[in-house]
């Protein structure tokens, strides 16, 4: 049996659960929870990324020339890391903040609440403190809530209710006028992804309409050794789109020509970057780019990652415009549905997993 002693300490290791109530105030870090030298986290790192700022209010004003700019730096971010945030994105402050204040009151709540919407293994979905039974060393420094998001459905009320009772019906509507909100804006996005590529506004749009998407809830706590541990691991997002809302923390942090930079909050903006999935439609054209989330020893962090996805068994192939002889096919024609399984039962999401993915799926067909 593992148990947890008066002091805070471990008897056995691995830890049962990752209780941020006893973890976040002990300065002995269990071995789980410790990252290699070769991802030391640097959560000092203060260098900014300078990402641009999309004005989406541009992309939809009446002046051509004005539209034609802000997808011109669309393409050029994508082109070299993936990231970029917008602004003037029309979605409400209210909402947003009320979506983070919902954060708040969950994680706020016993473990034991928490649990009752514990994500079962080989599930994408469901409430998870770090990834204990999940996976067994370099474990993240959060606790996150998943649900699926899908539109003309109300599968997100369905689900606070469904998992933790009539009493969440107020979050439920909350997150599921969030995401109606962020698949919206994704499919705005995806307008200027297309233009950017020479392909129209509405190819990928349209790809997009119906969409099969994960919301996620990320909640990191304050960490006593913040330079041994990561809140969220170095990866790429194996999805294909996130629309990211960050607190006022800080913590994210992307790597470009070498080194970790921070993406640092802003007020009412949202930190956009394209995932493997966008990378494979787009033939490689976009980058899926390396980040990661560092934690500190004083706040509490809390990020809202809304990740588009296309719907599960839709062929992810670019189109032919986006293939010719100096651009031959990077990847495969696969599904979301397999690469999600792929990352669920069979890889733990990193840097690599598209060719990782790639070379799988080519192995399983011959
Ligand atoms: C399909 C997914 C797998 C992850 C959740 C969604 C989109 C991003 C993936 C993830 C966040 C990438 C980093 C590693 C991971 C294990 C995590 O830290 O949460 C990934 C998610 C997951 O497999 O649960
Ligand atoms: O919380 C963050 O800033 C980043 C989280 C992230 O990268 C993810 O959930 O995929
Ligand atoms: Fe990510």
């Amino acid at each position: 049996m593992v148990s947890c002693q008066p002091n805070g300490k471990y008897e056995v290791f691995p830890p049962p659960v990752f209780d941020a109530a006893v973890l976040s105030r002990q300065s002995e870090i269990p071995v789980q929870f410790v990252w290699p030298e070769e991802d030391k986290p640097t959560p000092d790192t203060h260098e900014e990324l300078h990402v641009p700022l999309i004005d989406l209010g541009g992309f939809n004003s009446d002046q051509p020339e004005v539209a034609a700019e802000v997808v011109r730096q669309v393409g050029v971010a994508c082109a070299e890391h993936g990231f970029f945030q917008v602004v003037n994105h029309g979605v409400p402050y209210e909402l947003v903040s009320e979506a983070q204040r919902c954060m708040e009151s969950f994680f706020s709540m016993p473990l034991c609440e928490k649990e009752r919407a514990k994500r079962k293994p080989g599930e994408s979905c469901g409430y998870a403190s770090s990834f204990t039974g999940r996976f067994s060393s370099k474990l993240p420094w959060k606790e996150t809530l998943s649900f699926s998001f899908s539109p003309f459905s109300s599968i997100v009320l369905d689900y606070f209710i469904g998992a933790l009772g009539e009493e969440f019906r107020q979050f439920g509507q909350v997150y599921q006028e969030y995401c109606e909100a962020m698949s919206g804006l994704s499919l705005k996005i995806m307008e200027m992804l297309g233009m950017s590529l020479g392909i129209g506004r509405a190819h990928f749009r349209d790809f997009f309409l119906s969409n099969e998407s994960i919301m996620r809830l990320n909640y990191y706590p304050p960490c006593q050794k913040p330079e041994l541990t990561l809140g969220t691991g170095p990866h790429c997002d194996p999805t294909s789109l996130t629309i990211l809302h960050q607190d006022d923390v800080g913590g994210l942090q992307v790597f470009t020509d070498g080194r970790w930079r921070t993406i640092a909050p802003k007020t009412n903006a949202f930190v956009v970057n394209i995932g493997d999935t966008f990378m494979a439609l787009s033939n490689a054209r976009y980058k899926s780019c390396l980040h990661r989330a560092v934690v500190n020893r004083e706040s509490a962090r809390k990020s809202l990652a809304f990740f588009l996805c296309p719907k599960m068994n839709k062929l992810v192939k670019p189109p032919g415009i986006l293939v010719d002889h100096d651009h031959p096919r990077a990847y495969p024609d696969f599904t979301w549905s397999a690469l999600l399984e792929f990352t669920q039962k069979h890889y733990r999401a990193d840097m690599n997993t598209l060719d990782a993915f790639s070379r799988w799926i080519q192995g399983t067909a011959a």
